[in-house]
């Protein structure tokens, strides 16, 4: 049965809710349907920002001390905002979305620990929107003894489907952290974090240019990458892991730049994102053929040109290249595995988080 599924997600960069509807059977793609974007406002990203410093010290999933009280309303508050606004302009009634699959606000991840914090109050939202919402998707595979990310993949999986493209193919995603699908034929998937994605450089403009990023990559195109710096960083014991592994958005923060001009820093920072996705390659069963680029960091041309130079002779291309809506996948993708979670199909796998067996997941609130 095809299922109409509104996904939703608000990534470590903290810059705001993405909204896509998918017509799935949990399986393939039947279409896509509009998608949408409700950003942060400067109050609501320093809320986050303090959420994440305050959850460093949580120990139960479900604890909200503090300020983390106030950041979970906050984030429930901007999604019920986030769907309103999005089905108002599409006209769109509640009666038409089967499932909401709403992954909320990471603030922690320690998988080590059997512990992955998402706020965001599902009942609530299901209540605002009048839709049944699906949640907590990483806790069943956690608590199983998997990573709890990444978990996108599977829906990786279907784009690549429709690609009929010789593999290996490796789709990455550039949010806050960088996540990579490795996908080869029909029977070959496997997945991890690779490192920083875009958090340390926007932080890192944050701090320096007061700028929430590094728009197209222009400021780091003028500056030039320390490579022994990268060379040192790399040498971290997460890089050697194999696959399956995953990060915390803030597991580099503590890498410190010394005393560099701001364009060398942002173009240091720029090449340590991308030398840490060509890290993988040796790490991979083959070579990857092609390399298809999604999420936020598919707007840094800096950043593409940069893993061009890293991964030749393969190709990198950003999805929007291959007509995929690159700023929604991630929205699209909780949407699928909303649909996937009311089949019971496997939201995880062993090669994807390190999980025992396939795992399904998710939690439905109803309204
Ligand atoms: N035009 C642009 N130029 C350069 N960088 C951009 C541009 N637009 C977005 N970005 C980068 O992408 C980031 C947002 O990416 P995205 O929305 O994929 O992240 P996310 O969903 O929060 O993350 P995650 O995948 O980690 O959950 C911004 O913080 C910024 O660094
Ligand atoms: C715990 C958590 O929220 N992890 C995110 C984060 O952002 C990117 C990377 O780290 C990925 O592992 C994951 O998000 C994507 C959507 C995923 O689960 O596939």
């Amino acid at each position: 049965m095809m299922l109409t599924a509104l996904g939703l997600m608000s990534g470590t960069s903290l810059d705001g809710v993405d909204v896509a509807l998918i017509e799935t059977d949990g399986r393939q793609i039947k279409a896509f349907g509009p998608s949408g974007y409700r950003p942060y406002t400067e109050g609501e990203r320093s809320l986050l920002r303090q959420a994440l410093t305050e959850a460093v010290h949580l120990s139960q999933r479900d604890a909200r001390p503090g300020i983390l009280r106030q950041a979970e309303q906050a984030v429930t508050t901007a999604h019920a905002e986030a769907v309103a606004a999005f089905t108002a302009q599409h006209r769109i009634s509640p009666q038409e979305i089967d499932i909401v699959g709403f992954h909320g606000q990471t603030v922690l991840h320690r998988p080590e620990r059997r512990l992955t914090v998402q706020i965001g109050d599902a009942l609530a939202l299901a209540k605002a929107i009048h839709i049944p919402v699906m949640h907590d998707f990483r806790a069943a595979d956690v608590e199983a003894g998997g990573q709890g990310a990444p978990f996108v993949p599977v829906y990786h999986r279907a784009l690549a489907q429709s690609l009929n493209r010789e593999g290996p193919i490796v789709v990455v995603n550039i949010g806050g952290v960088s996540n990579i699908t490795y996908i080869d034929g029909l029977d070959t998937l496997i997945a991890c974090d690779t490192g920083p994605g875009n958090a340390l450089l926007d932080d890192f403009m944050f701090r320096q240019m007061h700028q929430p990023f590094d728009t197209a990559g222009k400021f780091a195109a003028l500056g030039k990458p320390d490579e022994a710096w990268i060379a040192q960083a790399l040498k971290l014991p997460f890089f050697s892991v194999p696959p399956p592994k995953s990060l915390d958005r803030n597991d580099f923060a503590g890498l410190k730049l010394g005393a560099v001009a701001p364009a060398d820093g942002a173009a240091t920072l720029t090449a340590f994102t991308a030398a840490a996705i060509a890290r993988v390659v040796p790490l991979l069963p083959k070579r990857p053929k092609s390399w298809i680029i999604c999420g936020g960091g598919a707007s840094n041309l800096t950043l593409l040109r940069m893993l061009r130079e890293r991964l030749a002779p393969a190709t990198v291309e950003p999805a929007e290249a291959l007509g995929w809506a690159a700023d929604a996948i991630e929205a699209q993708a909780f949407g699928f595995l909303a649909a996937r979670g009311m089949k019971g199909l496997p939201l995880s796998y062993p090669a994807t988080t390190g999980v025992p067996i396939p795992m399904t997941g998710g939690i439905i609130a109803r309204p």
